[in-house]
């Protein structure tokens, strides 16, 4: 109706206004002022949409601060106030979130929250509160993310996770590791051939990068029964290893940032590589994996002609009354691939640095090791291996201080519990990271000290409880028993075969950001002093 005659003469249609008044209706419905006046609507719109944002954000700032069930447990109010307060130490302080937690812990005491609905334990007795219960859950939102949802790793779902487990363990028994035991030797056999061979080169080796080239041929072998011969990269950098890197960096960013998800799934590659190039690593992590589930399924005598039983034996036996979808079977090789790699290679890491800074340690695990296997061409069997305590302690060590996963692992209190003597409402995210644990220093007097002897002492059976890198639990590591295998068999043989040294490596260089496991500041670099002997060469 603007501007229409009409609307012009009958703007107050019952009372006929008076000479004086009709002037200014006039004034007042003429297009000008009408334009003023809907301006002026628009802006009390617009104030009273403003004011209602605000008012709610009043409320839900009162109700976080002052009214939510976690108010009365202290922590910044930032973090009352929003989960981008974790966001901001995990990805804009790049991995600074251990950090800053234990700056928080330091303040607030052993109870803190870390969010509007989360909280952060540091004592230790709160760690098996939360993860020996079997009534929580993991957290969806932490979880989501991996892409990876009905793996044994990514699902949520009690019920659902037992299930998986129970399908995959009895390759993580004992006895199948036991039967495996070649496969791990012959990469370590492999691995110490071409450092014989970058010694010839007078090359310096990155340790990390050979334990993560060893860890995942065992893995992919065990999967698919097919290696991606790794350790005959150039500076054993296969370029899965780099895209495996750049994927759990995507990763966390879409964690923190779930829109950003279809995104990187949604986008054509070429706009991504514009927008985010590293976030194209995790669909090219997860295609090469993909690639390798579909060559079983299309040529299932893979498998049947594999050397020695795989994981997907397990996941593909009709006999297990699962039939899993190729999306499982394909979060499952994700999974297992980022589970059985890094962590590893990352323990190794630490072991290693720490056995070559410390001459004591290195001369009494030698010592041992000659006198358990005079011979060095003789077999190093793994049963022998976990019968000597100081390598026992040393691995203890190494999983102590290379922790394992850093990142907190959340879990949703399924009902009101006491945690580390904390009533804890029901529905409450409630996390603990290991390294509280690990660096407590009442269980480990001088923490940060690599110190194998702390295992060795008679009062120390107990500290077993607090070695929790494999965590706890009903989620507990399924590969433990793998874990532990490849550990011994690696040190052993490095330790017992070959004479290293470190070369520009000093302890700053296994300092850490955690990115859920520890992304080490640096580099351990090592080259072999003197060859006493080597399979295959
Ligand atoms: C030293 C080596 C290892 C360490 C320190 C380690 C540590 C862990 C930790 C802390 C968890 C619990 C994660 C959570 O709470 O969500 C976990 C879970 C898991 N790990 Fe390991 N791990 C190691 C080796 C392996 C290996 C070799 C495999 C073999 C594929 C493996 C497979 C898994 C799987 C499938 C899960 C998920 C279990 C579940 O949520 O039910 N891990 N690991």
């Amino acid at each position: 109706m603007v501007g229409h005659p009409e609307a012009l003469r009958c703007p107050v249609p019952r009372s006929k206004p008076c000479h004086f008044l009709r002037p200014c209706l006039w004034m007042a419905y003429s297009s000008p002022v009408q334009g003023f006046l809907q301006v002026q609507q628009r802006t009390d719109l617009l104030t009273l949409v403003g004011g209602a944002v605000l008012l709610l954000l009043f409320c839900r700032v009162s109700q976080r601060l002052f009214f939510h069930p976690l108010a009365r447990f202290p922590g910044p109010p930032a973090a009352a106030l929003t989960d981008y307060y974790i966001t901001y130490y995990d990805i804009f302080k790049g991995g600074e979130w251990i950090n800053q937690l234990r700056k928080l812990h330091e303040r607030y005491g052993p109870v803190v929250r870390v969010g509007p609905n989360k909280l952060h334990f540091s004592d230790p007795s709160a760690y098996d509160d939360i993860y020996r219960d079997s009534r929580f859950p993991k957290e969806p939102w932490f979880y989501d993310a991996w892409v990876s949802y009905t793996s044994s790793f990514g699902c949520t779902d009690i019920k659902g996770a037992r299930e998986r487990r129970s399908l995959l363990h009895p390759f993580f028994s004992r006895r199948s590791v036991l039967r495996l035991e070649p496969v791990i030797q012959e990469t370590v056999d492999r691995f110490i051939s071409s450092m014989k061979q970058n010694r010839i080169e007078g090359n310096v080796i990155n340790i990390f990068h050979g334990l993560q080239s060893i860890s995942l041929e065992v893995i992919t072998t065990f999967c698919f029964a097919k290696r991606f011969d790794a350790i005959d990269y150039p500076g054993y950098q296969h370029p899965f290893l780099a895209i495996f890197l750049e994927s759990m960096r995507g990763i966390f960013l879409v964690q923190h940032f779930p829109f950003l998800r279809p995104l990187i799934f949604g986008l054509p590659e070429w706009l991504v590589k514009i927008i985010a190039p590293q976030s194209l690593a995790f669909p090219a992590f997860t295609r090469t994996l993909g690639d390798q589930i579909d060559a079983i399924l299309e040529e299932p005598t893979l498998l049947e002609k594999a050397e020695q039983e795989t994981i997907y034996h397990h996941l593909l036996n009709p006999k297990s009354g699962q039939q899993l979808t190729t999306d499982a079977l394909q979060h499952e090789a994700n999974t297992l691939v980022a589970a059985g790699t890094d962590t590893v290679a990352n323990i190794g890491n630490m072991a290693m640095f720490q056995i070559l800074n410390n001459k004591d340690v290195q001369r009494r695990l030698r010592q041992e090791l000659r006198d358990a296997f005079p011979d060095v061409d003789s077999p190093m069997p793994l049963e022998k291996l976990e019968k000597l305590p100081y390598l026992t302690a040393v691995v203890q060590e190494s999983l102590r201080l290379g922790h394992g996963v850093v990142t907190p692992m959340p879990r949703i209190a399924a009902q009101a519990k006491s945690i580390g003597g904390y009533l804890v409402p029901q529905g409450t995210v409630v996390a603990m990271s290991v390294v509280f644990v690990h660096t407590n220093p009442d269980i480990f007097p001088q923490p940060l000290k690599f110190d194998p002897d702390r295992w060795l002492k008679e009062t120390s059976s107990g500290l077993h409880n607090y070695l929790v890198a494999f965590s706890k639990g009903p989620r507990q590591c399924i590969g433990m028993t793998l874990g532990w295998a490849e550990l011994y068999l690696i040190i052993g043989n490095l330790v017992r075969r070959i004479d290293l040294e470190l070369v520009d490596t000093t302890k700053e260089d296994v300092e850490w950001k955690a990115l859920l496991s520890p992304r080490w500041k640096g580099r351990v670099k090592a080259r072999i002093k003197k060859v006493e002997d080597v399979v295959g060469s």
